[in-house]
């Protein structure tokens, strides 16, 4: 049994609070680790040497020698692979596939990307005339935002977790993070990655809890905390917005989605397939930018649902534990109790159910487990609770279209604006369809293929402003204008 301490100044201590919480196995149901809550002290402990380590040798430190120790953190973490694996399936439930393939090679990938690109970076000039012919010269200058508050969630915990701290320390913050309650192992083995490289103390600390009345909260109310990021549902992002409105700190929010996937009668039929079998199913569902609405054109819509459903009957349930599973369990029984109301709705609404609907039974310790059937639906009208809200689930619901038009409107007609994805041969479609849809990112023939110096981000409520590339930069730092009068 595992016990998760708080990571504070460098060093793994216990909560101040003196309060513990439980972790249970999404894939058994067992409980798999006791772990410290943190609170107030706490939370001002960590924020504190997150502050003094702003003033320290990382403070000090040239840009060039801190990307070069940020490079040897994204090795040590590769060479910690296994072991992180290991963590972040225990936690999750997920297949050593996705962990493997996904979830920690992206978490190498985040400290690196960032290292080199602020390495490389220039900066901006503009020379400007002035009354007296001498001119002046304005510089933009950009310094470390200061102490950012990580708040993650636990749907790919290391991967979204280190999306955030890689650019926040490659841009010379300091940071604490607050892993999601279900998710608290990864966050916590790399502290112990950042003492082996020689990070400076205080520069990342972790603390553990829940959000309200919790280290969420206590976190990003802290006077202290200059910036605050944070990946999870719409209405926690707003409950953190109007936390972070005291003192005016500044928010970068990727937040829930209702995302489409748009198949024409021109698509590769295998390719739209393959790609929205990941896109509905990756992850049990549970990826912000998963698809839970499929649009189909109307003559390819009867091979497309039998085609999809023959591909969600052969999937394989089962967590880490289990050789050759393709589909883990849920996160938790909270939320698995969620995505059954739904699958309850669509039935009560008198939705066609293609596949799935229930819970699956098993004979071995699975049936403890978070599990739920992977399901698609049909026959709903487009205002609906299941083409409205997001489920967070393996599911969707598949209505036909005719024209482009109609596919655009319905597209469209959500608050939500995180992703898209279509699937069409031809070109100019994609284009004319694609720069129509009121979406972050829209991905033509593909789903999840990451360039990560690309904007990423959502609109409507989907989430507030953009990370990746420059954009992580820009968010992670606080510009200046020195302006010299020649
Ligand atoms: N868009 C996405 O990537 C994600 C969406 N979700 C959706 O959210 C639903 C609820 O799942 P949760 O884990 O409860 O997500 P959540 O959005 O409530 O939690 C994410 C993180 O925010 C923290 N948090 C919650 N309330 C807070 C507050 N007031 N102040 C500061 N921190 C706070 C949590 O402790 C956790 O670390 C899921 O059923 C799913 O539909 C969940 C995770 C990720
Ligand atoms: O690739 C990224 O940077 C982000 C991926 C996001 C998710 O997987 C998610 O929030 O579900």
């Amino acid at each position: 049994m595992k016990t998760h301490q708080l990571f504070i100044d460098g060093a793994y201590v216990d909560a101040r609070s003196g309060r513990m919480f439980d972790k249970f196995s999404p894939s058994t149901g067992e409980k798999i680790a006791t772990v410290h809550e943190a609170l107030a002290e706490d939370v001002d402990l960590a924020v504190n040497a997150a502050a003094n380590a702003l003033k320290g040798e990382w403070g000090k430190m040239p840009k060039a020698v801190r990307c070069d120790l940020l490079m040897e953190l994204a090795n040590a973490i590769a060479a910690r692979t296994p072991d992180f694996i290991e963590a972040e399936v225990a936690d999750t439930g997920h297949t050593r596939h996705f962990a493997e393939k996904v979830e920690i090679p992206r978490g190498a990938a985040n400290f690196r990307i960032f290292a080199e690109m602020l390495k490389h970076t220039g900066g901006e000039f503009y020379q400007m005339d002035t009354p007296d012919g001498t001119g002046a010269a304005n510089l933009e200058l950009h310094r470390p935002k200061g102490v950012i508050g990580v708040i993650s969630p636990w749907n790919a915990p290391f991967l979204l977790m280190t999306w955030k701290v890689g650019p926040a320390l490659a841009c010379g913050n300091t940071v604490v993070v607050k892993p999601s309650e279900e998710s608290p192992a990864t966050a916590t083995l790399l502290g112990e990655v950042m003492n082996s490289v020689g990070i400076p103390k205080g520069v990342y600390n972790v603390i553990h809890g829940f959000g309200p009345a919790s280290a969420g909260e206590l976190l990003t109310q802290h006077p202290k905390v200059n910036g605050i990021t944070f990946t999870g549902e719409t209405r926690t992002g707003e409950a953190i917005m109007k936390q972070a409105a005291v003192g005016l700190r500044d928010v970068s929010f990727e937040l829930g989605g209702k995302n489409p996937a748009i198949i024409f009668a021109d698509a590769d039929m295998d390719k739209a397939i393959e790609v929205t079998m990941r896109s509905v199913f990756a992850n049990t569902g549970q990826v912000c930018l998963g698809t839970e609405r499929v649009y189909v054109q109307r003559p390819v819509f009867d091979e497309y649902v039998s085609r999809l459903k023959a591909g969600a009957e052969g999937l394989k349930q089962g967590g880490p534990e289990t050789p050759g599973a393709t589909i883990g369990p849920l996160i938790s029984d909270e939320h698995r109790q969620k995505v059954l109301s739904y699958y309850a709705k669509a039935r009560e609404l008198g939705a066609t159910v293609v596949t799935g609907g229930g819970v699956p039974e098993f004979d071995d310790a699975r049936q403890g487990g978070f599990f739920v059937e992977p399901t698609i639906w049909t026959g709903l009208p487009e205002d609906s609770a299941i083409v409205k809200e997001e489920i967070f689930g393996p599911c969707c619901h598949i209505t036909p279209f005719d024209t482009e038009e109609e596919v655009i409107a319905m597209a469209n007609d959500t608050t939500y604006g995180l992703s898209a994805t279509i699937l069409t041969e031809n070109l100019s479609r994609a284009h004319r369809v694609g720069g129509q849809i009121e979406a972050g990112l829209v991905w033509v023939n593909s789903w999840f293929l990451r360039d990560l110096r690309t904007s990423f981000g959502g609109s409507k409520s989907s989430g507030i402003g953009r990370e990746g590339g420059v954009h992580s930069l820009e968010f992670y730092t606080e510009r200046s204008n020195l302006c010299i009068k020649l």
